[in-house]
């Protein structure tokens, strides 16, 4: 029997009403907008179409949004200038740098000097650390998205084994940390895969929930997955014009017991928990001023 498709697009717009009710509460008892500002260094194009999406997102749920379009040429002091100047501003809850950044710009440090409290990314040291410790302030949009999705399907977490592959800052990381916490859509024993892995696919094998997040397209296939495991695919790639995950879709939901499509699996999920974040922005900065 072909897998279950876990349908994030669904699911995102389901979560984006519940989102845009409360933002609207937020909006009743404050009188306060939540506002992200979002910045755009350079004109790479598959960057230009999320920060639209993410503004047209915002839109739809009640949250402002304004998008700060710097030239490829931006040197990092200019841009650190931008962010103290967000940061400062009382009237930004949230600050998102789209990645990735120009060459000349030291990524680390320009992340860094966003505000721990308007960082709906997740990305500040303090807040990497928060999320370690299992007292999360903000959740990372792509794990927890990832998190969503798996408590939607209805999959076991909890003595579950989840297997990761990737490490980056930005998913596999943090992904892992998340899973291997206490609390919801965690409690799993969690392994870790990467480019240096020996026999991956006997790792990915044991896997009852398997996370694809590599960047490699179409890399995971029918026979590096248990029968009946749940997947998702993290994987945003350009194959010969169309985009395409880190998962072979057609193989592995033959095998698979769930699996997350692209496009409208996590990607959708991703912006929704940005939503999110950025509520809890507005409200952290109101408690804290
Ligand atoms: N500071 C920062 N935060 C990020 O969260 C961040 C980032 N930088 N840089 C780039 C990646 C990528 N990312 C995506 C979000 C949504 C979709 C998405 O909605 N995708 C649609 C399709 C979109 C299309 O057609 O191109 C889908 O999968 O259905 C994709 C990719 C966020 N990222």
């Amino acid at each position: 029997m072909p897998a279950h498709i876990i349908d994030g697009k669904a699911l995102a717009e389901k979560l984006r009403v519940e989102i845009a009710s409360d933002v609207s509460t937020f909006v009743n008892e404050t009188g306060v907008t939540p506002h992200l500002a979002a910045v755009l260094v350079g004109d790479d194009p598959a960057s230009a179409v999320y920060v639209r999406n993410k503004e047209r997102a915002c839109a739809n749920v009640g949250i402002g949004s304004t998008l700060h379009r710097l030239a490829s040429e931006t040197t990092q002091a200019e841009l650190l200038e931008l962010i103290h100047q967000l940061n400062a501003d009382d009237s930004v809850h949230g600050i998102l740098v789209q990645l990735p950044l120009p060459a000349q710009i030291h990524e680390k440090a320009v992340l860094d000097a966003v505000s721990a409290l308007k960082d709906v990314d997740a990305f500040h040291p303090e807040n990497v650390g928060l999320i370690v410790q299992g007292r999360p302030r903000f959740l990372p949009c792509t794990p927890c998205g990832v998190q969503q999705m798996l408590i939607h399907q209805g999959v076991q977490t909890a003595g579950a084994h989840a297997v990761v592959i990737g490490r980056s800052e930005i998913v596999g990381k943090p992904l892992v940390n998340m899973l291997m916490q206490k609390g919801e859509a965690a409690n799993a024993t969690v392994t870790v895969c990467h480019s240096r892995t020996r026999d991956l696919n006997d790792i990915t094998r044991q896997a009852d929930i398997l996370i694809a997040a590599i960047g490699l397209p179409l890399f995971v296939k029918a026979d590096m997955v248990k029968p009946g495991a749940a997947v998702i695919d993290v994987g945003i790639n350009r194959l010969d014009g169309k985009l395409v995950g880190d998962v072979d879709f057609d193989q592995v939901r033959e095998v698979a017991g769930a699996i997350s499509p692209v496009p409208g699996g996590v990607g959708p999920m991703t912006i929704t928990m940005l939503l999110r974040n950025t509520l809890t922005a507005a409200t952290l900065l109101r408690k804290t001023s």
